[in-house]
């Protein structure tokens, strides 16, 4: 085993606070440089989760400090005590799986005595720990994020019951309440929640096993088990879990046999008191052409909503997120951002990243000026990429010849809906209004409807090329009429 030079880790942690300030974190600090042998070098992390997490998301920069630092072609591989001393009496081995974005976050805690320790890869994108048992049908899974845990959460009016009731059914998996149903708009922390859930029952209690995956794998998983005669797998994958966890649950609207197995499967943890928790952009009973059967029982348990957080709580988010990071912002930039981004977490996060590149690229500190530039207002103007809800009606009613009027009626034949879903996306895409705003505006809809317009439209985007090229020349028009607006 080559021996270690004590300076070789600091500048490697030197390199990636320069060159990758945005995926450091303060727990990197814990992180621990424990061999460099043959071109491999090794560093001990302190759970499962951070070693799941830095092999699948952050090997790269990583491999790449160390290249830049040691000067030679070597390998990075993150490892943990249970690497180091491989148990054989079959305790719970954690496997990923997760919403990072596009898709949805989930991971699995899957006890699998037949399987080999958990032994990251050198140079894969995903560890042995997340290899799935049958071959690459259940491979869609995803990382929990070490930053997602409850000491991390901020607390506060507008997520105070779901918050409580996430705590108590990560004390007490499967008597607290089940099922717990955590529903809200996007970046609220859902997502947060549920990795939270996972994370404590995890340190509390490894020999849990527990399924963590978005809607998403499941119906996919679901299909293609069907497809390739594979149900017994399917239902044994599912059925044999203490905490079956479900991001995005409301993609099942308007699925039908994804709606039948996944009652199935409620029942079966149900009645054998083994937690639920799921999470939905809309209430149970928002969620549309949701089987009865399963409305009632999603409401069995707890519905817990989470609303946008007030000022004083957008503030403590911001703290909490910029000591994560272990950066240094002035308590007037926090106030800043607070104030002038009232829509959710995720995009108070969106805020730092932004300043955090900006002070990185002019090497300065972050201070008011730089942040008030960095966020495309240093003349206390709106963005000037900031298109007008009216510059995007103005296209796409003259695209489809329709008024107004139409897009904000109730009228729901092709002719008018496809209009007012692309007129959601394009609003959602290009201006900052939030999706209630949207839906307002567009005949007083709900938040739920235009997500799931936004939805219709992506999906299009991605099989339509016709309609792909349509909503280019749209947003075309759009982008000519705010440049002429900017100019005239
Ligand atoms: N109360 C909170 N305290 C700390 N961080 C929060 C809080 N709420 C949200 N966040 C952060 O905001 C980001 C977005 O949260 P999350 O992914 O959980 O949202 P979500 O509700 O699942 O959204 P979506 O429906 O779009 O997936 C995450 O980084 C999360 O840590």
């Amino acid at each position: 085993m080559g021996k270690l030079d004590p300076a070789l880790w600091r500048d490697i942690m030197t390199y990636l606070r320069r060159r990758h300030a945005p995926i450091c974190r303060q727990w990197f600090e814990d992180l621990d440089l424990v061999a460099m042998d043959s071109g491999l070098l090794q560093v001990r992390t302190s759970s499962s989760v951070q070693r799941n997490y830095l092999q699948n998301k952050c090997l790269d920069p990583f491999t790449e400090a160390a290249q830049a630092v040691t000067g030679n072609l070597v390998a990075v591989r993150f490892v943990n005590e249970q690497d180091a001393k491989p148990s054989d009496n079959g305790e719970a081995v954690a496997a990923a799986a997760a919403k990072t974005a596009p898709a949805a976050n989930s991971e699995a805690n899957l006890a699998r005595p037949a399987d080999p320790p958990a032994e990251p890869e050198p140079t894969g994108r995903r560890t042995s720990a997340a290899r799935p048992r049958h071959g690459d049908l259940f491979a869609d899974q995803v990382v929990l994020s070490p930053d997602y845990s409850f000491d991390n959460f901020i607390s506060g009016p507008n997520n105070q019951l779901a918050y409580a009731a996430a705590v108590a059914v990560a004390n007490q998996p499967g008597t607290a309440y089940n099922p717990l149903f955590i529903h809200g708009g996007v970046g609220l922390g859902k997502t947060h929640l549920l990795q939270a859930i996972c994370q404590k029952i995890m340190e509390d209690r490894p020999d849990t096993q527990i399924l963590y995956v978005s809607c998403d794998a499941f119906m996919n998983q679901f299909i293609e088990c069907v497809q390739s005669g594979q149900m017994h797998e399917f239902r044994h994958r599912y059925r044999h879990v203490d905490v079956l966890v479900i991001d995005d649950i409301h993609f099942l609207a308007n699925r039908e046999r994804s709606q039948e197995e996944f009652f199935h499967t409620f029942n079966d943890l149900y009645q054998s008191n083994r937690q639920i928790v799921l999470s939905s952009d809309a209430a149970p009973s928002e969620i549309p052409h949701l089987e009865e059967r399963l409305l009632s029982r999603f409401q069995w348990g707890l519905v817990a909503n989470v609303t946008k957080p007030h000022y004083e709580t957008r503030v403590a988010i911001l703290r909490a997120k910029v000591k994560l990071r272990g950066i240094e912002m002035p308590d007037d930039v926090v106030g800043y951002i607070a104030n002038k981004i009232d829509s959710n977490a995720r995009e108070l996060e969106g805020a730092i990243t932004t300043i955090q590149a900006h002070a990185a690229l002019q090497d300065q500190i972050i201070d008011l000026n730089l942040a008030r530039t960095a966020l495309g207002d240093s003349s206390g103007e709106p963005r000037t990429n900031q298109l007008t809800l009216q510059q995007i009606i103005d296209a796409v009613t003259d695209h489809y010849n329709v008024r107004l009027s139409d897009l904000q009626s109730r009228r729901r034949h092709k002719s008018v809906t496809e209009p007012r879903q692309v007129c959601m996306y394009l609003a959602r895409k290009r201006t900052r209004f939030s999706l209630e705003e949207i839906g307002g505006y567009f005949g007083g809809r709900d938040h739920t409807t235009v997500m799931h317009s936004i939805r219709t439209v992506q999906d299009r985007l991605e099989s339509d090329a016709s309609f792909s090229r349509q909503l280019d020349q749209m947003d075309n028009a759009i982008q000519r009429s705010a440049d002429d607006a900017r100019s005239g």
